[in-house]
């Protein structure tokens, strides 16, 4: 099985795609020990799937400080559908990576990702005053821009250094720390089918409604009624319906759950369209849960998986006729 992500190599999406163990892949991909392509933007590495150029994909969707990935997110809601099998946080900290013996006096332009540049603007400001900054497809694109003496520095992976024969002029480097990245690995539906449940999941569904007042509210409501932890919404533009969106939701909980597969069957006949994005483990970061919980104790009564799956198999019961 071959896994497309953001390339060159020294990324952070490959980094965070290293972090999963063989059991992890097995049980997201079924295989234990799959080969890897880089490859040059989030674009082209969903596109390989879609075209079958490769059997899944790791991107990045969303960052701490900066937001939603714009590339990602319009790359899942794309057709074909594709599904989110796995998540992965990563932890952000950026070295400012040079071709060996340059000092900082010598810099003069500065390359990175967009949301490497956003992590990193008040430092840039304030150690390379008047370098000039360019974008860059990704962060090892930008060290690999360095090497071939295209640009002075890039801020990217400390890890991109050896990729690129490229030395630290600083390391520990970001705005405000603590940053976290989420990846995302996508594979098209189909066998070997949806992760198993674990009792720790997430949802992605994304929307779009007609425009009207309240329409989103409704959305919401179907979503909140059946106690379900929204624990992400984020619009981007329907690119051909100017002035229509794609509401980005995330949620606590598994397709198979009855509470989740009960919203997202109201929101199917409530929804212009509804993409179900995936349901997988919720990752964790340092052995703990790496977002906010849901306030305990504030959850409508009768809203617990297990009342929920009672009532479910109760109107079963009534259903097949042994139940009353
Ligand atoms: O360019 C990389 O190294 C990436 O993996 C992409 C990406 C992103 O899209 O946010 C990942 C982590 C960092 O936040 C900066 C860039």
């Amino acid at each position: 099985m071959r896994v497309a992500f953001l390339g060159p190599h020294g990324t952070f999406c490959e980094q965070a795609l290293r972090t999963l163990t063989p059991a992890d892949l097995d049980a997201a991909l079924g295989d234990a020990e799959p080969s890897e392509h880089p490859l040059s933007s989030t674009t082209a590495v969903l596109d390989a799937v879609r075209r079958g150029d490769a059997d899944a994909a790791c991107v990045p969707v969303e960052n701490s400080v900066e937001g939603g990935v714009p590339a990602t997110m319009d790359g899942l809601v794309e057709q074909p559908p594709l599904v989110i099998v796995r998540e992965i946080l990563l932890r952000v900290e950026f070295a400012v990576l040079v071709r060996p013996g340059t000092t900082a006096a010598d810099v003069t332009s500065v390359a990175s990702h967009p949301h490497g540049e956003a992590q990193t603007r008040r430092w840039i400001a304030e150690h390379l005053p008047g370098a000039e900054v360019r974008l860059t497809g990704s962060t090892a694109a930008a060290a690999a821009q360095v090497a071939a003496g295209e640009v002075d520095a890039a801020v990217c992976a400390p890890v991109a250094a050896a990729h690129h024969g490229l030395e630290a002029l600083a390391t520990g480097v970001h705005d405000s720390g603590d940053a976290v990245t989420r990846f995302v690995l996508v594979r098209p539906p189909g066998p070997p089918g949806l992760p198993t449940p674990t009792g720790d999941d997430r949802t992605s569904i994304a929307a779009t409604t007609v425009n009207r007042p309240g329409a989103l509210l409704a959305v919401l409501t179907e979503i909140a009624m059946r106690g379900v932890d929204l624990t992400r919404i984020e619009s981007r533009p329907l690119q051909d319906r100017r002035g229509d969106y794609w509401f980005f939701l995330d949620g606590s909980g598994h397709v198979a759950d009855p509470a989740m597969g009960e919203a997202l069957a109201a929101l199917r006949r409530r929804c212009t369209d509804v993409r179900f994005l995936g349901s997988y483990p919720r990752a964790r970061l340092d052995g703990r849960r790496g977002d906010a919980v849901a306030v305990p104790g504030e959850q409508e009564p009768g809203q617990t998986l297990k009342d929920h799956t009672e009532a479910a198999a109760w109107v079963a019961a009534l259903r097949d006729g042994t139940g009353a």
